[in-house]
């Protein structure tokens, strides 16, 4: 597989940025297009999303890509959301029927999990809350969770009484703490109270990678069937 990773300076014009999305859509060697996010102030992280040609967007965060994925159309599926799709369905923990807690309603994690996990079909047919800053009484919401899905991005803030014994928890916060990578769940604690955990690091992060390796694969054998 060819891969370039373009690092521009952090005071990079607009234009430049959407120039530079335009040549890697023309350009025959890539199937898949990211661009890392968060982008610096004078970028409009939409503006450049929206740029990449809806046929490279492995990352499925594309408007048209989200609009499909919450119509149940095919389309790239976001690389977070279908990881944590995937790593409940390869562990034996089909969220079909089960109530998920999403704790966090990001445009690349929160939001389009809740869609996937409500959708009519494999790894779907979930029971979806989604909680967030203005949510009143969380802990009480939580503790109903037979999923709890931690993406706030707030290191350790799911603490043991926020979960109910035997839930599966799901922790996608990849927060750097003292050169430490530590993720949104007191991991000791609810470990011990809980079914099944994913660790950060070596949970969601490893999965969102394969994920987007999927997506870019899919691309690849797209173009050369056309
Ligand atoms: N357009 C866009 N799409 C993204 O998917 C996206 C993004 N922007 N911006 C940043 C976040 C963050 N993210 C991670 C993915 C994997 C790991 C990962 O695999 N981490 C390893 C540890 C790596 C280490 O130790 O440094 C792990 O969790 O085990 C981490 C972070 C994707 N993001």
């Amino acid at each position: 597989m060819h891969s370039e990773t373009f690092h521009l300076p952090v005071d990079t014009p607009h234009d430049v940025l959407l120039s530079l999305i335009d040549r890697l859509n023309a350009d025959d060697r890539f199937h898949g297009i990211l661009v890392q996010l968060p982008l610096p102030a004078q970028i409009d992280e939409a503006t450049a999303i929206e740029r990449i040609a809806p046929a490279k967007d492995v990352d499925g965060l594309h408007p048209v890509s989200q609009g499909k994925m919450l119509q149940g159309e095919p389309t790239y599926l976001p690389c977070t959301p279908s990881g944590v799709q995937q790593v409940l369905l390869r562990s034996g923990y089909d969220p079909a029927g089960q109530h998920v807690v999403i704790v966090g309603r990001s445009n690349i994690v929160g939001k389009p999990l809740a869609a996937l996990l409500m959708q009519r079909s494999i790894g779907g047919n979930a029971t979806v809350t989604v909680c967030h800053t203005r949510t009143r009484n969380l802990s009480d919401i939580t503790r109903q969770a037979d999923i709890l899905v931690a993406a706030m991005g707030v290191p350790g803030a799911i603490t043991a009484d926020m979960v109910r014994d035997g839930a599966v928890v799901i922790d996608v916060g990849i927060n750097r703490v003292d050169d430490r990578l530590v993720g949104d769940v007191d991991f000791d604690a609810v470990a011990a109270k809980s079914e099944a955990i994913t660790p950060v690091p070596g949970g969601i992060g490893p999965m969102t990678i394969a994920m987007l390796l999927s997506n870019t694969l899919d691309a690849a054998r797209r173009y050369s069937s056309k």
